[in-house]
């Protein structure tokens, strides 16, 4: 029989709230994994790493790519284990009913005394451009998101999609590309009206009632060179020659585990119908960010910060109920002493 170590805590999803999970577990000394789909941490924002965020307390302004780099280095304080590219598609009891196991697509099973699940909207993945091949060129000049406006400088764009994101971007980069263009297979754009406005202002040139057909590779195969777009009216063809292609055709969402799991715990629609204070119908396993729903929930990062933090401190008590029911404050807590004695050297030394 293989031996499987139990884990006090095994956090479902890396993103805000599972990274502030991470670092909360330890804090409050309790064994602790993480287990994400992606392969990487940071969760959905990703989604927008080039983007300026205000709103999370105490932090002045930076992009998302930033605030990942800082969550992933807090999550990783306590050096949680962590597990990449693992989807666990169903959790169950163990035979003993004394803590759950996860079940994962690879067959591995990862067994925990409690569970924190902080999955948000689901698995996201970006709406693949529906074209034979298109994916060889992923790893040069056709993208899903925009990490950097930078490597867009001086470039012709094509965007595809009509939506919120597909006309933010087209904003976004006209000002350092040398051309922007956006179609849309529809006559009417949906992002908001204000941005829809500020198309023309800065001379993106629209290209509606109109998909991509084909992406025609340049000279060596390495890149998209030109790309063959339909008219969906008239079927006419006409060929842009790019530099980048950008798809922003929405994302697809994957919610299995919760809908699928044997265990069944109380949700709405999306979300799981918790308490305040992180709490799910089931013993023993906790949710934190946008997957749960409570009256005082704050739909933001900083709000996933709290429902972590809640979410560990049932956790703890669950496994020893006579543990205080929160942490130290970190500023007094004697698990900080090395580090910052580390941390103040460093400081000092330069
Ligand atoms: C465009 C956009 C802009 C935003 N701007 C802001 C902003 O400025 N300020 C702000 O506060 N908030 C903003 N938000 C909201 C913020 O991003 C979310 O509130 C936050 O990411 C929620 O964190 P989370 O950890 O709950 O979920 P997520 O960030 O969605 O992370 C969930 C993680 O769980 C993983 N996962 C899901 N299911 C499984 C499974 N079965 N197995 C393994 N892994 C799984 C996913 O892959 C994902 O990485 C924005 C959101 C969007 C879409």
């Amino acid at each position: 029989m293989e031996n499987h170590e139990v884990y006090d805590v095994t956090i479902i999803g890396g993103g805000p709230a599972g990274l502030f999970s991470a670092f909360y577990s330890g804090l409050r000394e309790m064994k602790t994994k993480i287990i994400e789909y992606q392969p990487f941490l940071g969760g959905k924002v990703h989604v927008y790493p080039e983007k300026m965020i205000w709103d999370v307390g105490g932090l002045t302004p930076m992009p998302g790519a930033k605030l990942i780099e800082q969550m992933v280095a807090q999550g990783q304080t306590f050096q949680p284990d962590v597990v990449l590219n693992e989807k666990v598609t169903s959790i169950v009891r163990s035979e003993e009913d004394t803590h759950f196991i996860l079940h994962t697509l690879s067959g591995e099973q990862h067994h925990s005394k409690t569970i924190i699940l902080a999955v948000g909207g689901g698995i996201l993945n970006p709406t693949k451009l529906d074209i034979e091949g298109a994916e060889r060129f992923e790893v040069t000049n056709l993208h899903y998101t925009v990490k950097s406006i930078a490597r867009f400088k001086d470039k012709t764009v094509l965007i595809s999609g009509g939506g919120h994101s597909a006309v933010d971007w087209a904003n976004e980069l006209a000002p350092f590309a040398e051309k922007v263009y956006l179609t849309y297979r529809k006559d009417e754009l949906k992002g908001h009206e204000a941005d829809v406005t500020r198309l023309k202002a800065n001379g993106v040139e629209l290209l509606l009632s109109a998909s991509i057909k084909t992406l025609v590779a340049t000279e060596d195969h390495s890149a998209i060179g030109t790309v063959l777009l339909e008219s969906n009216d008239s079927k006419e063809e006409f060929e842009l020659t790019v530099d980048d292609v950008i798809i922003s055709h929405g994302y697809d969402r994957d919610t299995e585990l919760l809908k699928k799991s044997e265990i069944k715990i109380e949700m709405n629609e999306y979300q799981i119908l918790g308490s305040s204070s992180s709490e799910t119908s089931v013993p023993g396993i906790f949710a934190a960010g946008d997957i749960l729903h409570h009256d005082g929930k704050l739909h933001l990062i900083a709000g996933a910060f709290q429902d972590a933090a809640n979410a560990v401190n049932k956790a703890k008590q669950f496994i020893k109920p006579d543990a205080h029911g929160y942490g130290m404050v970190s500023s007094h807590n004697d698990l900080f002493k090395e580090k910052n004695r580390e941390i103040l050297k460093e400081l000092y030394s330069n």
